[in-house]
């Protein structure tokens, strides 16, 4: 296509939101007239089911759900009284509690006021939060966020040397819809643990956010815990920012919680529009399916010049990736369905995998999320007449210019400038298109077997390791792996064995391994 073909093409796809002052451009996808007749019936099927959803049908068949994320920033959209006024008092009581933690209304048993807040949460119980919180909280917040998102010991320590004299003024803040995930139940004992440690009392200092009557719900309250917040059912982890899971830690650092749904609303109101060209979630939805063959056969790579979005892609990966990466589709045939997601930021990245993007092996579309104002104030010029956002910017147009020219594809997202407002309104852009996205390959976008297979495989791990240790110490000898294996009647997991007791040795657990530790078949293990 030449110059001014493209041109054309551009304006002819140019999506604006007036209101937003946002701008979808998918010109630089290949599609044709044909591809979009193609898929105009499964595009309506898919704006009939999204309607559907919204309207409280069962939409996760598989758990026997309601979705209804899109509620929470339009409590008028909830298909009945109670769930609308549920939406509405949890709102008001986080602004509530948010405003006496702020004024020291409330506040720990041995300082004025909460200084710090410590969320221990993983998956959509903690990607949301660490997302907005790099993109949008102030410079110098009311109080200062840290994250525990893994159960990795090392990783744990850091956040509680960091906080380690803050301890005192830091509000704990356990996010689990189950209640039940080993991480953050993990994070939450060990933080418990460091409490202790310093003789302070940890219930006057936790708040919880979690499914009503979860294990977590009934501990908070059991224990006294200042607070706790509900997690509806019908909210998926991945589609909580919006939820108290999201909007109680923004709140906390000074964030605009209205303005994010706010946002989120409009681009909502935007997206319900049953007409391609004027919606676009479904423009998006579209350009995902036809680069990838509707079986997501190009990665999605998502570059954000803006140095703040730098989480977006983590988050999307896990929205994308968690809501589409299925087996099965809805009538249970094996689909294999996803598209995998990665990415940093702009123009960072074209110093690291761009070269591959430009000259290597073509699987993958790049989304460009431009972000038109530089920042507050004015720039100095590095050149005459040019900013270092002239730089960024120029560097977005070469790449996506230099990209296109080698047959590679790419999208262009633009907000006017990072704000909660059109954070707001991005969040809810990915998760209509996800949703439409979903219906296009019929597959169910809100459950993850998959992820609870691997849950069930480490359960079964930690159960065999206590066997091990219990035959280990019984025996008091060296006993090669085999004979650990078949003692314990489990020579299938002779390999298990072997990485469990090298775990052990490694970390001071009163375990021995005795011989070529490159030859495991020859080691004997005691206890040390
Ligand atoms: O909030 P929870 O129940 O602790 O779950 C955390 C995350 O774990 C998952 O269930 C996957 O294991 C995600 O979908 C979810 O966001």
């Amino acid at each position: 296509m030449d110059a001014a073909a493209l041109w054309q093409r551009y304006q002819e796809w140019l999506y604006y939101h007036e209101g937003l002052g946002f701008y979808l451009d998918v010109s630089r996808m290949r599609f044709d007239d044909n591809f979009l007749q193609t898929l105009q019936p499964k595009l309506d099927r898919a704006f009939k089911d999204i309607a559907a959803l919204e309207a409280g049908a069962i939409a996760n068949p598989d758990e026997d759900r309601m979705v209804g994320h899109y509620w929470l920033r339009d409590p008028d959209r909830a298909p009945s009284p109670e769930l609308k006024q549920g939406i509405i008092d949890t709102l008001e009581k986080i602004e509530t509690f948010v405003q006496k933690i702020h004024s020291g209304e409330i506040h720990p048993p041995n300082a004025p006021k909460f200084t710090d807040l410590l969320s221990i949460g993983i998956g959509g119980s903690a990607l949301g939060p660490e997302f907005v919180a790099e993109a949008l909280a102030p410079d110098f917040p009311p109080m200062t966020i840290h994250f525990i998102d893994n159960t990795d010991p090392a990783g744990i320590d850091r956040t509680l040397t960091k906080l380690k004299d803050k301890l005192a003024s830091t509000l704990v803040l356990v996010i689990s819809k189950s209640g039940g995930t080993p991480e953050p139940r993990n994070g939450m004992i060990e933080v418990q643990n460091a409490f202790a440690a310093k003789g302070l009392d940890f219930a006057k200092q936790a708040i919880a956010t979690t499914g009503v009557g979860s294990h977590l719900d009934k501990t908070a309250h059991s224990q006294g815990w200042l607070d706790t917040f509900p997690m509806e059912d019908w909210v998926g982890g991945r589609t909580s920012e919006m939820s108290a899971v999201g909007l109680l830690p923004a709140a906390l650092q000074g964030i605009d919680i209205r303005t994010m749904l706010t946002g989120a609303k409009e681009m909502d109101a935007a997206t319900r529009i049953p007409d391609l060209k004027s919606n676009p979630a479904a423009l998006l939805a579209l350009s995902w399916y036809y680069v990838g063959n509707g079986k997501g056969e190009k990665d999605m790579v998502i570059l954000p010049y803006k140095d703040s979005l730098l989480l977006f892609s983590r988050y999307l990966q896990q929205l994308v990736m968690e809501s589409l990466g299925k087996e099965k589709d809805l009538e249970g045939n094996i689909v294999h369905q996803g598209i995998a997601v990665y990415g940093n930021k702009g123009s960072t990245d074209q110093h690291a995998y761009v070269q591959q993007l430009r000259d290597g092996v073509a699987n993958f579309f790049v989304t460009f999320i431009e972000v038109l104002k530089d920042r507050e104030g004015k720039s100095p010029e590095i050149d005459p007449g040019i900013t270092s956002g002239d730089y960024l910017s120029g560097f977005l147009q070469g790449t996506r210019k230099a990209l296109y020219e080698n047959d590679r594809q790419s999208i262009t997202v633009t907000i006017p400038e990072v704000n909660s407002y059109t954070i707001g309104a991005l969040i809810a852009l990915y998760e209509r298109a996800v949703t439409i996205y979903g219906s296009l390959v019929n597959v169910n976008a809100y459950h993850q077997p998959g992820v609870e297979a691997g849950k069930k495989a480490a359960a079964e791990i930690l159960d065999l390791q206590t066997k091990v240790v219990q035959l280990i110490k019984q025996e008091g000898k060296p006993m090669y792996l085999s004979q650990i294996a078949e003692k314990l009647d489990a020579t299938q997991d002779i390999e298990a064995i072997y990485k469990i007791v090298r775990h052990l040795a490694a970390n001071d657990r009163g375990i021995a391994l005795h011989g070529n530790l490159g030859k495991p078949n020859t080691l004997t293990v005691s206890t040390s």
